[in-house]
């Protein structure tokens, strides 16, 4: 082996020219496909894949036959990066199996349109706007079962085959299975720990909001539907996986119409398209000082869902095309505050992409996943104030007081704690596959055993292992892990406590927006620019001056809330937890 750290630089400045170019060919044949599913387009995507793989595969070769023995720490780093390939390292057979099985895993889902009565309905926008706006029990019933009977059973043999070939692969990569492979990401020997020391200390957030939320679920569906001392229906919390509950806002409003906190009939009253929201994110991110959109990524993403009949992957995502050049977004975005979120949140990821965009090709990712997903969350914590959405023009005054107040950090909770045990519990799920604890013949039963220990959340009706309900949700046959969002959840609101101080905000930080403040954007810039060439913990220190990730500032957020959360729950004498199991009744 060859100990040679100046023939390994040469070989580290050849890869990074060549990967960029087989990296660029690859994400175009994926944009093509996800901005138009087609049989073609998708078998150009694979073949594209392969041949990825088997550039991959030289690559590693040559970065194993280094002895790294007196490298510098970065020229270690970045052979490692290239030493470990993922599927790339199976047998073509094995690979291109799997490559068909998650293009058509992707395929099944994105093009899933349960019809009734003559009528077709899509995820999007038409099953999440029935999720978000009918008070129907036996409606919301009918869309929750379709959309699992048509994209989650169907999806149960792929996705065991799917699992066998990754642990395959995880193997070849020196990895006991895949959810190994996925935690060594993030380059700690303890992330489940680290994980559940987090959710232990939120845990007693959420169950306070899951007893408030019980309460109002129950004075609007009755006790035929609603157990007061028990888990909630997954059907009736406004979202498909109830995994966020912000449309629930109507009924969770602690002060009715003291602040307005909805925004979407705004954007609608206003005439608000896709552009103009993608353009008031952009301004956001530039009023900090950070890098705005360039024209190729005005000129080429997919901001709305085609209106010329073609499938697309509606899910949203924001793309890097390794060429230093082309960033797009694909969003089928609907005129809505969730969807007002969610471009800060893409564009997020895109602003990180800029910011290391001159970086080597092995370094150009998070710091680790969860900070990748967390950017622009941060912002839409600022935009999301009422100051802001004011000044704005999308709400016509501030109430300030405790009351109003307490309104808004309702609208944030609904997102924000709702969403933390379903963060922690999709790959303590697939996880539990990979390392064998959850064999095939209780897929569906282990989710449900997961879903109620830590959402208090039970199936409308009974689900059986012929049902794979896991499958309903976009990351589980898109292969995407989701330990990331939990994470970024926490250090969302490090990120934010830490920026608001540099923008020199020193009321409560729920308050806080850091619009204008270039000292808040060059503090936040210059931990992107690090991509993922440092450990995590220096990026982390490099932002907010501490390597420990922390639950505090979520808590220190949302404490007047919690308090009130409390109080609520005593006066009204309800049980905090859900340890009385029944069966709802069924709907007419
Ligand atoms: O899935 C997403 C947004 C999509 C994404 O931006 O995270 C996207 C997912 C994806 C990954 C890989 C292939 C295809 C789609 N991730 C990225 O676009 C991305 C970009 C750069 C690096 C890594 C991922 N959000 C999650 C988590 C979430 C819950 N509530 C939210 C509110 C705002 C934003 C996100 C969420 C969800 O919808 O369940
Ligand atoms: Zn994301």
């Amino acid at each position: 082996s060859v100990n040679d750290e100046l023939l390994a630089k040469e070989f580290l400045g050849d890869f990074n020219t060549r990967a960029m170019d087989v990296y660029s060919k690859s994400a175009f044949k994926a944009w093509d496909y996800n901005t138009n599913i087609t049989e073609y387009n998708r078998e150009q995507m694979v073949n594209s894949n392969l041949e990825t793989a088997v550039f991959s595969k030289d690559m590693s070769g040559y970065a194993n036959a280094f002895d790294q023995t007196g490298f510098t720490t970065d020229t270690k780093r970045q052979l490692d990066s290239i030493r470990y390939i993922g599927s790339a390292a199976l047998p073509d057979e094995e690979l291109e199996e799997l490559e068909n099985i998650l293009s058509g895993m992707e395929s099944r889902y994105s093009t899933g349109k349960p019809c009734e009565a003559g009528t077709c309905y899509s995820l999007e926008p038409d099953l999440t706007r029935i999720m978000a706006t009918s008070h129907d029990y036996s409606e919301l019933y009918w869309a929750w079962n379709a959309w699992r009977a048509e994209v989650g059973a169907p999806a149960r043999e792929d996705y065991t085959r799917y699992v066998e070939l990754k642990n395959q692969a995880a193997i070849a990569n020196d990895q006991p299975d895949a959810g190994a492979y996925w935690r060594s990401y993030y380059e700690v020997d303890n992330l489940q720990e680290i994980t559940e020391k987090l959710y232990d200390e939120l845990q007693p957030l959420y169950e306070q909001l899951h007893a408030y939320v019980r309460r109002k679920l129950f004075n609007r569906y009755g006790a035929d539907y609603i157990n007061l001392r028990g888990p909630i229906p997954a059907h009736i919390l406004g979202n498909m996986w109830a995994q966020s509950w912000s449309n629930l806002y109507d009924i969770c409003e602690p002060f009715p119409g003291k602040q307005a906190v909805d925004i979407t009939p705004a954007l609608v009253e206003q005439n608000y398209d896709a552009l103009r929201m993608f353009e008031l994110s952009d301004e956001f991110f530039e009023s900090l000082g950070l890098i705005k959109m360039p024209q190729e990524f005005w000129d080429h993403s997919m901001i709305e869902k085609p209106d010329d009949g073609r499938d697309v992957v509606c899910h949203a995502s924001a793309w890097d095309f390794s060429n230093q050049v082309d960033f797009r977004i694909k969003q089928c975005t609907d005129i809505t505050m969730d969807d007002f979120i969610t471009i800060h949140h893409e564009m997020g990821h895109i602003e990180y992409y800029l910011q290391y965009k001159d970086l080597p090709v092995v370094y150009r990712g998070g710091a680790n996943p969860g900070f990748h997903e967390a950017v622009g969350d941060v912002l839409a914590l600022s935009v999301s104030t009422p100051k802001h959405l004011k000044e704005v023009g999308l709400i016509d005054e501030v109430v300030d007081d405790q009351e109003a107040d307490l309104n808004f950090l309702m609208s944030i909770a609904l997102d924000k704690i709702s969403f933390l045990p379903f963060g922690y519990l999709m790959d303590q799920y697939r996880w539990g596959i990979f390392n064998g604890t959850t064999p095939e013949s209780k897929f569906n039963e282990d989710w449900w055993k997961l879903r109620l220990r830590y959402q208090g959340i039970i199936p409308p009706t009974t689900r059986t292992e012929e049902d794979f309900d896991p499958a309903a949700k976009y990351h589980i046959p898109a292969d995407v892990p989701y330990i990331r969002y939990f994470i970024s959840f926490v250090l969302q609101f490090q990120f934010h406590e830490t920026l608001c101080e540099a923008a020199g905000q020193t009321q409560e930080l729920y308050k806080c927006d850091i619009y204008n403040s270039t000292d808040a954007g060059t503090l936040l810039a210059n931990m992107l620019k690090m991509g993922s060439s440092k450990p995590w913990p220096e990026a982390l220190d490099a932002i907010i001056g501490s390597t420990e990730i922390s639950a505090q500032s979520l808590i220190n957020y949302f404490q007047p809330l919690i308090d009130y959360l409390k109080e609520q729950n005593e006066m009204n004498g309800d049980t905090v937890g859900w340890a009385e199991m029944y069966t709802p009744k069924d709907p007419e």
